[in-house]
């Protein structure tokens, strides 16, 4: 049976904004998982949980029959969180081009893309880049990248989601893009911290720069290039999230610093749990990322926010590009 349109695989903010893009280029299926969520959402046209005064193209279908969706599909965006994507690609046919849109890590702290390979699909692609949904469902002018191994995979999802709204750049770097998204969860989280605490423009920048250096250490040291550290789905997202009123990650950490639960509403906060995966990460591999250390223990309620910055301020001596 023929593919009734692009299949967009998760249906919360980012689901449904990259749904309400792609029907800029043809027909899309948005799956939800819960049947009277998608039930709810093909009548009401908005996503008023996750999305708010995004209204849904006539040209989204939505459904949560999962086969359904994928059915004679060349590919799936999968945009649910990191630890719904075990679950998820265990239902997908493997012969599905998978393109994973979450920043996030596997259950075992690996890479998604690792995760999707070892369950046996061999087309992958990562999607990441400074991308809030809020601003990509009203169709504000943003740039995003997209990261496969397989060229011609990589640039038919660039044709499916280029729009006058969106730029989609394809890159051949998958590792770099996707923890590039990865980490700036996490340097967010930070950002956040300082905005509570009441830290100021001068702390911000700093966190920024010397997160970006901590950035470069991890993707290097996991076989990024070093062009995709400076590029959309690095310096570009840790900016747009360190400096966004949209971040959950950026607020999620300014609660914390005032006392309140990081929780978003029910929106996942995917830096609260990538932090302690990178850290432990860090220290069974003898690496030193001081910030995603400090943000790992005040995420786990180990350190206070003020514990925290006192770690960062108080390390000893060193040459800005040492390490
Ligand atoms: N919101 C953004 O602006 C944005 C932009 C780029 C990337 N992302 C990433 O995309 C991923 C999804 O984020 P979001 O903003 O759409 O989250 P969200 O919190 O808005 O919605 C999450 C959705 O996933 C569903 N879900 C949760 N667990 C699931 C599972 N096991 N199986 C199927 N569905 C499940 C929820 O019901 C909900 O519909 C995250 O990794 C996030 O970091 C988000
Ligand atoms: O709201 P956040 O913090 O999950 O960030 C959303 C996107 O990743 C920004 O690119």
């Amino acid at each position: 049976m023929p593919v009734l349109g692009l299949p967009v695989l998760g249906a919360g903010g980012w689901g449904t904004a990259l749904a309400v893009n792609a029907a800029r280029r043809g027909p899309v299926t948005l799956w939800a998982r819960r049947p009277e969520f998608a039930a709810q959402l093909a009548q009401q046209r908005v996503n008023a949980a996750y999305l708010p005064g995004v209204p849904l193209p006539d040209a989204v279908r939505v459904t949560a029959d999962l086969q359904g969706a994928v059915d004679g599909a060349d590919f799936a965006l999968v945009v649910v969180p990191s630890v719904g994507m075990p679950e998820l690609l265990a239902e997908l046919p493997r012969t599905l081009g998978v393109v994973l849109c979450a920043k996030g890590l596997a259950p075992d702290g690996g890479q998604l893309t690792g995760l999707a390979r070892a369950m046996g699909f061999t087309r992958v692609a990562v999607l990441s880049g400074p991308n809030h949904a809020e601003e990509i469902g009203r169709g504000l002018p943003a740039a995003t990248v997209v990261a496969s191994r397989d060229e011609a995979l990589a640039r038919a999802v660039q044709a499916a989601l280029m729009t006058p709204g969106l730029r989609v750049y394809t890159s051949r770097d998958e590792t770099g893009v996707e923890l590039g998204g990865v980490l700036k969860n996490v340097m967010a989280l930070a950002a956040g911290l300082g905005d509570g605490l009441g830290l100021g423009d001068n702390a911000k920048s700093a966190l920024i720069t010397r997160g970006l250096r901590e950035m470069r250490r991890y993707l290097l040291a996991l076989g990024a290039h070093e062009d995709t550290v400076y590029g959309l789905s690095g310096l570009g997202d840790l900016v747009a999230t360190a400096t966004s009123r949209h971040s959950r990650n950026r607020a999620a950490g300014e609660a914390i610093a005032r006392g309140e639960h990081p929780a978003q509403g029910g929106k996942v906060v995917e830096g609260l749990r990538t932090a302690g995966l990178l850290d432990a990460w860090a220290f069974s591999h003898g690496h030193d990322l001081p910030i995603v250390r400090a943000v790992a223990r005040v995420a786990a309620g180990e350190w206070t926010p003020q514990t925290g910055i006192e770690s960062l301020m108080g390390r000893g001596a060193r040459a800005e590009h040492e390490g």
